[in-house]
């Protein structure tokens, strides 16, 4: 299914109002709250055309992927909050290609100041030099203002690219930017490399990764998945974030892209299906998606795909031999451990989210707002570096 900007309609498999929040948020919104500025960001940058706005489009707003030939150039900053109850809560900054750093108004200061992760993406389809350009001058400019960024660089459109030509220009581009950081005296600096294509589910899994650097309870997600697949005959493990079909975590055991489409497809399928067939009382609520919500697919190599839900927007997929399923009433168990683990993980997250808040909360009032300077001047100069000259 594909995306339509109208009321009413669907977004993916999923009704409107179980995708994040408005479609896009300008950054001259008046409404964006303190809170929201707050959150971990996650800026997207690179030349012109190199897919920037089709990968946030395809992996947090259903867009599919030969929608994007109809995109146009984005103009100004435009920032969108992925914020859900799961641990899935961040804001994307979608920059301009033509962006000057060193024009005056760019505020790099506020821009790359609360950053958490720099995605920079290179078109591969593309003579690249000035790509790699950019890069170094980007990394520069933001390590300088914020040491603590991530840096991700997507190696993106690889779908029209052999596998050959794939992995020489991975190695090349590789090659350059670490050279070209040493150059700048920043070798210590650590870029990582993802070859991506909207195409595929290369795209979800690259942005998965960036997506766990930015989660503070990946260590405990992951120690809980692993105690669960060792207690319950368990292969692989994923949980999953079922709005962009991210995931947020996995057990320690490597990922073959292979078991992560089936368990994206799986995702597919379920939601279809609760959609379509699923009870709908309107007076309620149109989440089909609920606590109730599972399923078991037999794979014909003896395998066994089987998913739960773990919360509104969290669901586990977990893959197992056929033979290990025998004893269903174990991994249920297990699994329903792990849930409550998962909620304990969340209650605490939340205390310490309302213990943040309570002193931002007080620098909100019109008293505090007289005092509170800082505060407010960082409020203003992040709108008014929303617009890109
Ligand atoms: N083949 C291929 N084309 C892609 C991919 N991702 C994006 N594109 C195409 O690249 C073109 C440019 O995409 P945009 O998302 O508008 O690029 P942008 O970086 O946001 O561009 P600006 O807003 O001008 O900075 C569109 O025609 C997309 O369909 C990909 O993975 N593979």
């Amino acid at each position: 299914m594909s995306y339509q900007d109208e009321s009413n309609c669907y977004v993916g498999s999923f009704p409107k109002d179980f995708s994040y929040g408005p479609f896009e948020q300008n950054g001259d919104d008046d409404n964006t709250s303190l809170q929201e500025d707050h959150k971990p960001r996650i800026l997207l940058m690179g030349l012109r055309r190199s897919g920037k706005s089709s990968i946030q489009k395809v992996v947090f707003h259903k867009m599919s992927p030969n929608e994007t030939l109809f995109l146009e150039s984005t103009n100004k900053i435009v920032k969108d909050d992925i914020n859900n109850s799961s641990f899935v809560q961040f804001q994307i900054w979608d920059f301009p290609g033509q962006i000057d750093f060193f024009d005056p108004t760019f505020d790099s200061d506020t821009i790359f100041g609360g950053c958490g992760a720099l995605v920079f993406v290179i078109d591969a389809q593309d003579d690249y030099q000035d790509a790699l350009d950019k890069l170094q001058q980007t990394v520069t400019k933001a390590y300088r203002v914020n040491n603590n960024i991530k840096f991700e660089v997507f190696i993106h459109k690889v779908d029209g690219l052999n596998d050959d030509y794939k992995m020489e220009s991975q190695r090349d581009i590789h090659h350059r930017a670490n050279d070209d950081l040493a150059e700048a005296g920043l070798e210590h600096v650590h870029l990582s490399f993802h070859l991506t294509s909207i195409y595929d589910h290369s795209i979800f899994e690259a942005f998965s990764k960036v997506v766990q650097k930015l989660i503070p309870q990946l260590p405990t997600l992951e120690n809980l998945l692993n105690i669960l697949i060792s207690n319950s005959g368990i292969e692989k493990a994923f949980l999953f974030d079922v709005v962009s079909k991210i995931y947020i975590a996995t057990d320690s055991s490597p990922v073959d892209m292979q078991s992560y489409e089936l368990c994206c497809d799986m995702i597919d399928v379920v939601i279809d299906i609760s959609c379509i067939y699923g009870m709908v009382d309107e007076t309620v609520e149109i989440n089909t998606f609920n606590n109730q919500s599972s399923s078991l697919i037999k794979l014909n190599n003896g395998t066994v795909l089987y998913l739960r839900e773990v919360n509104k927007f969290l669901a586990l997929v977990c893959i197992l031999r056929e033979e290990n399923f025998q004893k269903q009433g174990v991994i249920d168990y297990n699994f329903l451990c792990f849930r409550d683990a998962i909620t304990q993980v969340f209650e605490l997250r939340n205390k310490c989210q309302n213990a943040l808040s309570i002193p931002r909360t007080r620098s909100d009032s019109p008293e505090a707002q007289t005092n509170g300077a800082a505060e407010s001047v960082e409020s203003t100069s992040d709108r008014s570096q929303a617009q890109v000259p």
